[in-house]
């Protein structure tokens, strides 16, 4: 099978990110590369790691252009996705990047992003109970957040087991490129380096209704996050640090069982060895997930801990392994679980 595929947003990280991928993958034409504001410059200038595409010029993101393919994907900022999905056929499969089409609940959507709600699309984490099913054959599909993706994995062994009470508290670091590439002021060198610092503190940040949502889902019960990222001095990697209190009767061996169980056939998520903890380091331009969990006795706490690349696994991976399933080509087709050390 040879899959045509064009990529709006081209020239941003996460379409940046999409093309390495895409470039590796057996059965992926690329065809396409917009953008919006660097329409007419090669890509060579604005995706250098990408030698085999330096030619290739920018063009406009119009239905013009992003029609003739099998599959488009859109790497642009929320809010712009639905009115570029809506130009393309229903024949056409359409991966949105974006946050567009992930939320089910309107209010949520108006609430935390400020515009209409779009719609809701099957959601592009396979790893979570029911998405496969909801993917396959799909010519629509809403890939997740970064964090969302890393804190749902984490998350979701505990809640499917009925082992967590229904209030997790989340702290995620996250590397500078979850941000995008315009400039922003708090992104500078000068003031990323050496330094940590959150933001979105006190429930603010828009990822927290996506959490929920998927949370919720599995647990069968409305389950409310407390979630507060942490901006890290490093371009990838999210490293998320997820707890919530165990259920009376809950032991350290039920913790473990349940991961083992969730986790056990999962290709790209990995529970690690007892004792062994995930680093960003080894998840790095990979589309693997480093899980760890303990049970904190004193606390009665259920810790997990998970470590993504946020361009990889929380983005562009994620975006790949979902096309993958969509059209029905094994899962892992293009993607590796081969991180970069040190
Ligand atoms: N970075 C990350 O870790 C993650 C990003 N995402 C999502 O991916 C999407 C892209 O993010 P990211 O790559 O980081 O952002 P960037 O700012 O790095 O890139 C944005 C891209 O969109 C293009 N663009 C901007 N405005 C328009 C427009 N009006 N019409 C068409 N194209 C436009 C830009 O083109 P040009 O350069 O020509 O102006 C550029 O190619 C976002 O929705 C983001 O939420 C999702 C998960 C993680
Ligand atoms: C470090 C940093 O700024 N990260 C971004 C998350 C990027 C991402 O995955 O999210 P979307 O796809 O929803 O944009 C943020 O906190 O807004």
């Amino acid at each position: 099978m040879t899959v045509r595929a064009a990529v709006a947003g081209a020239s941003g990280y996460a379409g940046g990110e999409l093309l390495r991928l895409l470039l590796a993958h057996p059965e992926v034409e690329i065809g396409a590369l917009t953008g919006s504001s660097n329409v007419g410059r090669p890509l060579g200038g604005l995706q250098p790691h990408l030698l085999p595409l330096a030619d290739r010029v920018l063009l406009p993101t119009t239905p013009e252009v992003l029609a003739g393919h099998d599959v488009v994907f859109l790497a642009l900022p929320h809010g712009q996705s639905a009115a570029v999905a809506e130009q393309l056929g229903d024949d056409v499969l359409v991966i949105d990047m974006g946050a567009d089409f992930r939320l089910k609940d309107a209010a949520d959507w108006q609430a935390f992003y400020g515009s209409e709600h779009a719609g809701t699309w099957p959601y592009g984490l396979p790893e979570l109970p029911g998405a496969r099913a909801a993917l396959e054959g799909s010519k629509r599909v809403a890939v997740p957040g970064c964090y969302p993706t890393a804190v749902s994995l984490a998350l979701f062994p505990a809640y499917q087991a009925g082992l967590a009470e229904p209030e997790a508290v989340i702290t995620a670091a996250s590397g500078t490129s979850g941000a995008g590439k315009a400039l922003k002021p708090h992104l500078l060198g000068s003031e990323v380096m050496g330094s940590m610092s959150p933001y979105g503190v006190g429930g603010g940040h828009r990822h927290t209704p996506e959490m929920i949502q998927n949370l919720s889902a599995v647990a069968g019960e409305r389950v409310t996050v407390s979630f507060t990222p942490t901006l890290a001095p490093m371009p990838r990697g999210i490293l998320a640090t997820c707890s919530a209190k165990a259920k009376p009767g809950v032991t350290a061996q039920d913790v473990r069982a349940a991961y083992d169980k969730a986790l056990a056939d999962e290709g790209f998520v990995h529970l690690l060895p007892e004792g062994q903890w995930p680093a960003t380091a080894s998840v790095y331009g990979s589309n693997a997930v480093q899980i760890q969990v303990a049970y904190d006795e004193n606390a009665r706490r259920v810790i997990a801990v998970s470590a993504i690349d946020n361009l990889t696994k929380g983005t562009a991976g994620g975006a790949v392994q979902s096309m993958n399933i969509a059209l029905g080509l094994p899962e892992s087709t293009g993607l590796s679980t081969i991180g970069v050390a040190p």
